[in-house]
């Protein structure tokens, strides 16, 4: 239980680590058959004890750069991986028991794996599930029909998988994770490939679960409109490391504390005299154009001096873009680590 929130926590993950152990496979077949006579192991951290907790209907990001260890951390909350060490608590469940009232609680989305079988119809694999989860036919007629709406895949729902759009084998996807009604969904990558127009529906799909069924939800994605529209809290991890756990608003504030103003006029102004302004960084005058950082709190003041430089058309004041902040800190993280 979150006591500040009086939500229950339904995550709770302590020291939570994952170590893989893999051989060596050497090339050629020379290589092949030494490999079966002297195996050669390695060792890789993936996940390093890292711990949080998430409250029930969370819809937290975990974010961070290629190999830093998301996809492993899914996979052990929904138990598809053991943990090496720590404490791990869904939903009052060791997920690795993969016990079937447990299962029924939670679904895994994999924008990159399809759980649908490609030959037959979606609705055949939404039948599957039915039985898998044990779903009465009037629960089950009424998720489907709810969520074919909510997706507008009803069309779909008796074509063949392998012949539809990937957009719309995603909106399947989430409708075969969702028939059974988990409490907690988590998704990797779900937006991976899609157009822009598919990436939308399905960011709005799922603010919608959110929101009429309360559910938990813990996403992936190198996307940053994904995270922007849907998460409220971030988890940064890198290296298998928590790096950050907080609100976005925050991260963006106290990264980049300044706001980017940006001023179109109807002649040529001089800018100038701005750079001296206190809480004012980089200026950058052009003709009718001008672009300059300010200190948040000094945001009103400073838009006062450009309202007097000159006949404004356009103003733009705009946070730093969480793409570039991304960028940035991982950039910086890579960096200290290979120089470590
Ligand atoms: N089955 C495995 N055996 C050995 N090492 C693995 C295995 N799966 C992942 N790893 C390694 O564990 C680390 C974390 O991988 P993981 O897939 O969790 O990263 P990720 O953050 O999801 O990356 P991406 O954004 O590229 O999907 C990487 O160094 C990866 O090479």
């Amino acid at each position: 239980m979150n006591a500040s929130l009086n939500v229950p926590a339904v995550i709770a993950a302590r020291d939570l680590t994952k170590t893989y152990t893999f051989h060596q496979q050497r090339a050629g077949l020379g290589g092949a058959v030494k490999s079966l006579v002297k195996r050669k192991y390695e060792t890789r951290l993936a996940v390093d004890r890292i711990t949080f907790g998430i409250n029930c209907g969370e819809v937290v990001g975990l974010l961070g750069p290629n190999g830093a260890g998301k996809t492993t951390t899914l996979k052990m909350l929904s138990g598809l991986l053991y943990i090496t060490s720590g404490e791990l608590d869904v939903l009052g469940c060791t997920p690795s028991d993969r016990k079937h009232d447990h299962l029924r609680r939670i679904a895994l989305v994999m924008g990159q794996k399809s759980m649908l079988w490609w030959d037959v119809p979606a609705m055949e694999s939404l039948l599957l599930h039915k039985e898998m989860y044990g779903l009465g036919t009037a629960e089950f007629e009424r998720n489907v029909s709810e969520l074919a709406e909510l997706l507008e895949v009803q069309d779909l729902l008796n074509v063949q998988v392998r012949k539809v759009s990937l957009g719309e084998r995603m909106k399947l996807e989430l409708m075969a994770a969702l028939v059974h009604g988990p409490e907690i969904l988590f998704l990797d990558e779900p937006t991976i490939g899609l157009d822009v127009v598919a990436k939308a529906r399905v960011r709005t799909f799922l603010a919608e679960v959110n929101r009429q069924r309360g559910t938990t939800i813990l996403i992936t994605s190198h996307d940053m409109d994904d995270i922007e529209a849907l998460c409220s809290r971030v988890m940064i991890i890198d290296h298998g490391r928590l790096q950050y756990d907080g609100s976005l608003d925050e991260l963006v504030r106290t990264t980049r504390p300044r706001k980017l103003l940006r001023a179109t006029y109807a002649t040529d102004v001089d800018g100038g005299a701005l750079a001296g302004l206190e809480g004012v960084g980089a200026v950058d005058c052009d003709g009718q154009l001008i672009r300059l950082e300010v200190d948040r709190e000094r945001t009103g003041d400073v838009l006062g001096e450009l309202t007097r430089l000159g006949p404004l058309v356009d103003l733009d004041v705009a946070d730093a873009d969480v793409e570039d902040i991304m960028r940035d800190l991982f950039l910086r993280r890579s960096t200290v680590g290979d120089q470590a």
